[in-house]
């Protein structure tokens, strides 16, 4: 049976990665994909990895009906033998369900990749529809950590260094960026709820009230 598959994680996990692998040992055996992307850091219609690959894809704006694109190249003989989907969280619901309607009017896996929530701790809407339709959610195996060793479960967005918890939903960005820009990083619940990012642990340790006191 054909499935819509939701493989979800935090950013920096290895869910581009993934989508790479599935669509190389698909590719491998005489299977032909279609890519879909919303808005990857590498450019538009781009799917890329941290690893270094990246591949060529169909960007999928606001408003693209992604299934009547799938019956429009396979009434023009184009060939899709399954469908892979990246930066999922950046679609709308109604494209979610465009998704699922490949799944069981054409009969085609479709593989999302995406994060679940936004650096408030707030789904994003395609991720809900995601959660709402999919035949199965997948947990990537490897996981991301936060600064202390644990799984890191929560984006967070840092402007200038500092972690913040109100603005724009969608702000294309990285981890491991430099302070002055918009950057994120992967925290577990506990630290992310204490908005403790790496730099400001650091801060704490290092600040005066914390340091051992020497006598003299
Ligand atoms: N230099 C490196 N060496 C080994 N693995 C790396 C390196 N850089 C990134 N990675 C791996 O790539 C993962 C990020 O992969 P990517 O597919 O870009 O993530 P996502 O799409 O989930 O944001 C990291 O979690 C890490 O496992
Ligand atoms: C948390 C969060 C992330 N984003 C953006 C930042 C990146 O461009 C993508 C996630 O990409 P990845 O391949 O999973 O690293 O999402 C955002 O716009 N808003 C957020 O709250």
């Amino acid at each position: 049976m054909p499935e819509l598959v939701f493989f979800s994680g935090t950013m920096d996990c290895g869910k581009s990665t993934l989508a790479l692998q599935i669509a190389h040992n698909r590719d491998a055996r005489g299977l032909q994909g279609v890519i879909f992307t919303r808005d990857d850091r590498a450019g538009t219609g781009k799917l890329s990895s941290r690893l270094g690959l990246v591949t060529e894809a169909v960007e999928a704006p606001e408003g693209m009906d992604v299934y009547a694109y799938l019956v429009d190249q396979l009434s023009q003989g184009g060939k899709a033998d399954y469908v892979i989907v990246d930066e999922a969280q950046f679609l709308a619901p109604a494209q979610i369900d465009q998704l699922a309607r490949i799944v069981d009017d054409l009969g085609l896996d479709v593989y999302a990749f995406g994060i679940t929530t936004d650096f408030r701790t707030k789904l994003f809407p395609g991720s809900q529809r995601l959660i709402e339709l999919a035949d199965r959610i997948e947990q990537l195996q490897v996981e991301a950590l936060c600064w202390c060793g644990a799984r890191a479960t929560h984006n967070a967005r840092t402007v200038g260094g500092h972690m913040v918890v109100e603005g724009e939903q969608v702000v294309v960005g990285d981890v491991n960026t430099a302070a002055e820009v918009v950057g994120y990083e992967v925290l577990c619940r506990r630290h992310h709820r204490r908005r403790m990012t790496s730099a400001s642990s650091r801060a704490a340790s290092l600040s005066p009230d914390v340091l051992p006191v020497t006598p003299a």
